[in-house]
């Protein structure tokens, strides 16, 4: 079952918070949904999860268009963090509304992941730390056992232990089983290591889809160091220079072809190492307007 997002529209307001975004989504992928604030992150959630109806265009599960097949829904999960209906409710009665909505959800895998988060069922979600309700979420999340889940942020709030242990869960679920988790996030740091793919929205538009392991496969991070304080050109035509200290150049070439590693070795460098590449880098690499680096930090 592929998700198909094709050319989908929404205006909010005066912002075109999305405009003609198209993608498609397999099950078996986690795939980072990036962009500085603002760009249509959540917007792009909310209207492929129905919350809001595109003004052109189509979210499709195959070939059958989700707001006219309102049964496919349970495919989906998206829990809006902004969500109020939430705060006064136990997570007992979250727990029912979920079991009615989605036919699929899995009791056992809900109560041993509660269990092991030490939530019980008679906590109310307002008493709930910013940290708890995210973890709470996510759980959630996974145990409706829809094959598409979306993810808002995730991990803002939850402590350095708590995020390790979500991120572990997600990709056990995506391991195990026929599943997709979309993570809208600005903060690449914490999507490091666990996404194969990365769209990224700039003004409500996709402006790049990037498969991760290729970009990892063909990019290499080298410190260079030359006789003289001068960047050679070769190194600012072909890669982004990230660090110059002195005779001292790190850069990173977003495709280092066996010519480019012969023409590097033309420019003599006295001494070259290569260093672990990160997902920041690689985007710094792969960027190339300056205000869009901001979204790194
Ligand atoms: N209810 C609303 N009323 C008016 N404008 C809105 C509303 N919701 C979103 N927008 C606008 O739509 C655009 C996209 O917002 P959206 O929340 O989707 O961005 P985002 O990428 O999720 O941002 P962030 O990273 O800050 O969460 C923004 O310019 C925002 O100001």
């Amino acid at each position: 079952m592929t998700l198909v997002v094709d050319k989908v529209s929404k205006r909010i307001g005066h912002q075109q918070a999305l405009d003609q975004v198209s993608f498609r989504v397999q099950p078996g992928q986690i795939v980072g949904v990036i962009g500085r604030n603002g760009v249509g992150k959540t917007s792009l959630f909310r209207t492929i999860n129905g919350q809001y109806l595109a003004d052109d265009g189509a979210v499709l599960l195959d070939d059958q268009v989700l707001v006219t097949h309102p049964a496919l829904r349970t495919q989906l999960c998206f829990v809006d963090p902004t969500a109020n209906f939430f705060r006064g409710a136990t997570i007992k009665q979250i727990e029912w509304y979920y079991q009615q909505a989605y036919p699929q959800f899995d009791t056992e895998k809900f109560d041993g992941l509660l269990t092991r988060y030490h939530f019980t069922k008679s906590q109310k979600l307002r008493r709930f730390s910013k940290g708890m309700f995210g973890l709470f979420t996510i759980i959630l999340s996974v145990a409706t056992n829809a094959p598409y889940l979306f993810l808002d942020e995730p991990l803002d709030g939850l402590d350095v232990l708590i995020r390790k242990n979500i991120l572990g869960i997600l990709i056990d679920e995506v391991a195990g089983s026929n599943r997709a988790i979309l993570i809208a996030s600005h903060n690449l740091v914490e999507l490091e290591g666990v996404i194969d793919r990365a769209l990224m929205l700039k003004n409500g538009r996709l402006v790049n889809d990037y498969q991760l392991e290729e970009m990892r496969e063909n990019a290499r991070k080298l410190q260079l160091v030359y006789r003289d304080k001068v960047v050679p050109a070769l190194l600012r035509e072909h890669g982004h220079v990230v660090h110059v200290s002195g005779r001292v150049i790190v850069v990173v070439f977003e495709n280092y072809t066996p010519a480019l590693q012969a023409q590097l070795a033309a420019t003599n460098p006295v001494f070259q190492e290569e260093l672990p590449l990160s997902l920041t880098d690689l985007f710094m690499a792969n960027l190339t307007d300056q205000a869009d680096y901001e979204i790194l930090s």
